[in-house]
């Protein structure tokens, strides 16, 4: 799959600009703040819909204008497809495929498989359980419709569940009959998203143990595991037994939407023992094994963005990384650099043809 063109209108810093693209290496370079990220992230809106880094929506119209219009024209195993995302101030977002709006956004995901490396994937080592929940879902969704169904009910149900169990203190009330509908409810979709979640781990796993070896060249050992309240009895089960701690708390303390991914470095938690280096090689080696699970998953080559991904790498490791996207596996690369000259050395080493755009 080739992203062919890119048009943006009142983007974020930009007001108008087409980039007519590589099949297969782009650079994007410049300084600080040009708005090298925002074309990767123009290019993430047309694969999801929504920003990577700004969740909210109208902050990607560029100040002081009423509307963008992000365009891409894609070569997809041979047949032309024309995304446009689109947003207005005060109106809802709109996605079309081929000049037609989609309904529901979820059909279009997976569509225009992508996997996106930046900074800013640092929140799934630094931040909250959430951030790796968010991690897994994307992944899996992307190639699997049921399961962004079963995660779109588990939510509905879980928002209802914590109402309910808020009503029942507010009014002095309990009403056993409504809640175990809920509970089977939560049961039944939650068990489908552990299952998925369980199957998409193991395949997972050793492919990113893979990764981080090649990464690393061996020299530390790391794992990545799945924790999950599922593991030890089902949910229904979980739900019943811990139903006086709930009624308290005024939500639902157990379940998938408290599952957990545990990163380790030589059996310790890489937030707190992992050098800058490693933490980064580790969060590179989790996307490309994305990558090759998407890939694996779709049969099609996602288009893969490296945002500034060469700061806090030493030489053997970002040469390690080149030596891994210069292989007939990868498709489409998008990477952006403040440093223009280190990109050129960097992708002249892989033998493909590359593109540089200078901002
Ligand atoms: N809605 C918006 N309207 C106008 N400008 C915006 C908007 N959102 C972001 N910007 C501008 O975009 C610029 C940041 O762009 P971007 O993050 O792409 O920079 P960059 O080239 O990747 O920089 P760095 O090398 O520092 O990572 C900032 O100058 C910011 O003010």
């Amino acid at each position: 799959m080739i992203l062919k063109s890119l048009s943006l209108l009142n983007y974020k810093n930009f007001d108008s600009k087409v980039f007519q693209f590589n099949a297969k290496i782009n650079c994007v370079v410049g300084n600080n703040g040009i708005g090298k990220t925002n074309v990767l992230d123009a290019i993430y809106h047309l694969s999801f819909g929504k920003s990577y880094f700004n969740p909210i929506a109208t902050q990607n119209i560029k100040h002081d204008e009423d509307f963008f219009v992000v365009q891409g024209d894609y070569d997809k195993e041979g047949t032309e497809e024309k995304i446009i995302v689109s947003l207005k101030r005060g109106q809802k977002k709109v996605i079309k495929r081929n000049g037609k709006p989609y309904e529901k956004f979820s059909e279009h995901i997976g569509f225009l498989p992508l996997v996106i490396i930046s900074p800013a994937d640092r929140d799934l080592i630094i931040e909250g359980s959430d951030t790796r929940r968010k991690f897994i879902d994307s992944v899996i969704s992307q190639g699997d419709k049921s399961y962004l169904n079963a995660l779109i009910n588990y939510n509905k149900v879980l928002a209802q569940r914590n109402a309910l169990l808020k009503y029942f203190v507010l009014n002095h009330t309990y009403n056993q009959d409504t809640l175990d509908v809920y509970n089977t409810q939560l049961n039944d979709y939650g068990q489908v998203i552990f299952d998925k979640r369980d199957a998409f781990l193991k395949t997972f796993i050793p492919i990113f143990k893979d990764r981080y070896l090649a990464i690393s060249n061996g020299n530390e050992v790391v794992s990545l595991s799945y924790k999950s309240d599922l593991f030890d009895s089902d949910l229904k089960t979980l739900l019943e037994k811990n139903i006086g701690k709930d009624r308290s708390l005024q939500y639902t303390s157990v379940g998938i939407h408290k599952d957990d991914l545990l990163f380790d470095i030589e059996e310790h938690p890489i937030k707190k023992f992992g050098s800058q280096g490693q933490q980064k090689s580790f969060l590179i080696a989790l996307k490309l094994a994305q990558f090759d699970f998407i890939k694996n998953q779709s049969g099609v080559n996602p288009i893969l963005l490296l945002d500034d991904i060469f700061d806090k790498l030493d030489e053997n490791r970002v040469a390690q990384i080149i030596k891994l996207v210069d292989d007939e596996n990868f498709g489409q690369l998008f990477i952006s650099d403040t440093h223009a000259d280190r990109t050129e050395n960097a992708v002249k080493q892989v033998h493909q043809s590359y593109e540089i755009f200078k901002l």
